[in-house]
């Protein structure tokens, strides 16, 4: 397994993040357990700040809270001088539990509710991101009846394929998200922002995709974007001031991705709309970027206890963990795949190729297929690297099965941000109807 951020094997042969032994914080925490590397998240967070501040461009990194949202690491990403994007009222009040400055959350989503617009304008929130008609009108009345300017970015389908997954690709022109540029859609949106008395229209949102590693993709959104801020300065008079180029930039799963560094993503955005931009209006707009995953995908790593393993001969082993599914979804989703090594014998070499499954009652409940590891046994400890990002944020509770706890390890201290949740946390929104109560006659 590739060591990312602080961790390293130490000198009793187990693996340790921010300077906590993997076995500690078992005996600790418990498991399955996710284990945050703060100085990693924090080292990322400075990396955008720093490569944004080099271009000379006004700016804004605001980290995608679905990737994880809780409210330390909304702590975190406020300390570092970041901006939040929510999606929902969930992840909105998450940020405003967390303290984060209103102004600076972004709002985005294809379908945000009364309720939710409603909650996110009392909070002054700095900026909703509209992705249709039907949330620009609602948007505009919800203001004006509240005498409120809202400032608004329009969210656009730049019509460019990122190459990644289909499911988590979004800048092609068939998508649920966005005002489409091509078919003139995206035009009328921008007149109907400018002609809105409760909207102020600051500019444009594009988002291409995730898990994206090559720069052309981002390049050829901002060139589709300037080519559309062309068009409407000279059709509707209007001068976009933020162009918001999403998020997308890709993480080192497992060998064979080649993400690139930070600095190189934001040279290539800051590059391509210097030069894109140059002419139209003699008006650089502010850049603002949205990332998730490469803030926090490979700071997180998931501890598990090895419990059963099956052995069938000349077929496969597999290797059964106390989690799965319910805390990672993503390779029964999306086939992502991953690295893991024995937390426990980490100087140990690997002897054979087993597949890790998770405990849910789900032949599609695997962690990773084929992956070589020392020979285990009943009670060692699995690390699965990399799991920061979209692991937490879509745990589910299938089977029942609670959520792990969260710690964010630092300098050989673990902190709790996210308690282990309860069996009673689960049944505790079940209700039985009185009638349920009465014993069934059958008749
Ligand atoms: C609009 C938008 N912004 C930002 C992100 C964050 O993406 P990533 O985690 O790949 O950086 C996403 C998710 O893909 C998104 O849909
Ligand atoms: N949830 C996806 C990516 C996020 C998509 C958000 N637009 C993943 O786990 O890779």
């Amino acid at each position: 397994m590739y060591l990312h951020g602080t961790s390293e094997i130490n000198a009793n042969g187990h693996l340790e993040i921010g300077g906590c032994d993997a076995a500690e914080l078992k005996a600790q925490f418990g498991t399955p357990l996710y284990i945050v590397d703060e100085h990693l998240v924090r080292e990322r967070c400075r990396e955008y700040m720093e490569a944004f501040r080099a271009s000379g461009l006004k700016f804004q990194v605001a980290f995608a809270s679905k990737a994880f949202c809780v409210m330390a690491m909304c702590r975190i990403v406020d300390e570092e001088g970041l901006s939040l994007d929510v999606v929902s009222e969930g992840e909105l009040y998450t940020a405003l539990q967390a303290g984060f400055p209103a102004e600076r959350i972004h709002f985005h989503g294809n379908n945000k509710t009364p309720d939710e617009i409603a909650m996110a304008l009392d909070a002054r929130i700095g900026c909703f991101v509209v992705d249709n008609f039907t949330e620009l009108h609602l948007l505009n009345a919800m203001a004006k009846e509240r005498k409120q300017t809202v400032s608004v970015l329009l969210r656009v389908t730049p019509g460019v394929e990122a190459h990644t997954h289909e499911y988590i690709s979004t800048g092609q022109i068939d998508s649920k998200f966005g005002f489409d540029i091509g078919n003139g859609t995206a035009l009328e949106a921008v007149q109907a922002a400018a002609d809105a008395e409760g909207l102020e229209l600051l500019g444009i949102h594009s988002h291409i995709g995730s898990q994206i590693f090559e720069t052309e993709g981002f390049q050829l959104a901002v060139e589709r974007v300037a080519q559309f801020a062309r068009q409407v300065k000279d059709e509707a008079g209007v001068a976009f001031q933020v162009v918001n180029l999403g998020g997308g930039f890709g993480i080192r799963y497992v060998e064979g991705d080649t993400p690139l560094a930070v600095s190189e993503y934001v040279r290539s955005i800051t590059d391509a709309v210097k030069s894109c931009f140059a002419g139209i209006g003699n008006l650089l707009p502010e850049i603002w970027v949205e990332p998730g995953r490469s803030i926090i995908g490979e700071a997180g790593t998931t501890l598990y206890t090895i419990g059963s393993v099956k052995d069938i001969p000349g077929v496969r082993k597999y290797v059964a963990v106390d989690g799965g599914m319910t805390d990672n979804p993503r390779p029964a989703l999306y086939e992502s795949r991953y690295e893991a090594m024995v937390a426990n014998r980490g100087n140990e070499e690997a002897s054979e190729v087993v597949s890790i499954a998770g405990k849910c009652c789900e032949s599609g409940d695997m962690l990773i297929w084929d992956v070589a590891l020392p020979k285990v046994n009943q009670g060692d400890l699995l690390a699965v690297s990399c799991t920061g990002a979209y692991n937490y944020s879509m745990a589910s509770n299938y089977n029942r099965i609670p959520r792990p706890a969260v710690v964010f390890v630092q300098d050989g201290e673990a902190d709790i941000v996210v308690r282990r949740e309860s069996h009673r946390d689960i049944v505790m929104n079940d209700c039985i109807p009185a009638r349920l109560n009465k014993q069934a006659v059958l008749k």
